[in-house]
């Protein structure tokens, strides 16, 4: 089966009209203010009354309050949250959505315990863990970190590009890939061309 893709950081229409052509299964939406890549809650909105059926919505959030998350999901209609700071289970399932975790994951990032402690996930974002900054860094992991056998699907990112994608779908095999940096003509700008090309090296793997 292919693999799914997730487009990170949409920013404007036709981003989103270039992701989904290229047959995106998600776009991701950052609600983080210190990413060159955040969306205010009003141009999320608009961005998502665009969306074509059968392409889904994702929030991402970095150690948000509640309350904004609360009013986030009040005006955009997101399919998933991504959750990339360090919240806990609790902080992530309070919302009643179905949400994905992110780990940026190093030598010492214990796997199978973060599979066992957030269950209720519907999947692990396994990202690369660079000092100071939560994500969207453009930079790889070692993929040998991941456990073969983790109990939980994997939504593989971190530095993935045109160039690299077809290698770790091959090697990993993860449910899905998600990319920012990657293919983007500057920080928040989408590549049309860089991301036909990381979809379709993506699916063909
Ligand atoms: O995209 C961002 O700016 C961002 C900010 C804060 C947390 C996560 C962010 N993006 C996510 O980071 C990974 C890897 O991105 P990249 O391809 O290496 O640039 C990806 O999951 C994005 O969803």
């Amino acid at each position: 089966m292919a693999v799914r893709v997730k487009i990170c950081g949409i920013t404007r229409l036709q981003d989103l009209h270039a992701a989904c052509d290229a047959g995106a299964d998600a776009l991701g939406f950052v609600f983080y203010e210190k990413s060159p890549r955040h969306v205010t809650i009003e141009t999320a909105a608009a961005l998502l009354r665009e969306l074509p059926p059968f392409v889904q919505s994702v929030g991402l959030f970095v150690n948000a309050e509640p309350a904004f998350i609360e009013s986030v999901l009040q005006a955009v209609p997101l399919d998933l949250l991504q959750f990339h700071g360090d919240e806990t289970p609790i902080d992530c399932a309070r919302y009643g959505r179905p949400y994905i975790k992110a780990v940026r994951v190093n030598r010492d990032t214990d796997l199978l315990k973060y599979a066992a402690d957030f269950d209720a996930a519907r999947g692990l974002l396994l990202d690369a863990w660079v000092p100071g900054v939560p994500g969207g860094t453009g930079e790889r992991f070692d993929w040998r970190l991941i456990p073969p056998d983790l109990p939980k699907l994997v939504i593989l990112s971190g530095g993935l590009t045109p160039d690299n994608v077809a290698e770790a779908v091959q090697g990993v095999r993860p449910w899905a890939v998600d990319v920012s940096s990657g293919v983007e003509a500057i920080k928040g700008i989408k590549d049309a061309h860089k991301i036909a090309q990381f979809i379709a090296k993506a699916k063909a793997s």
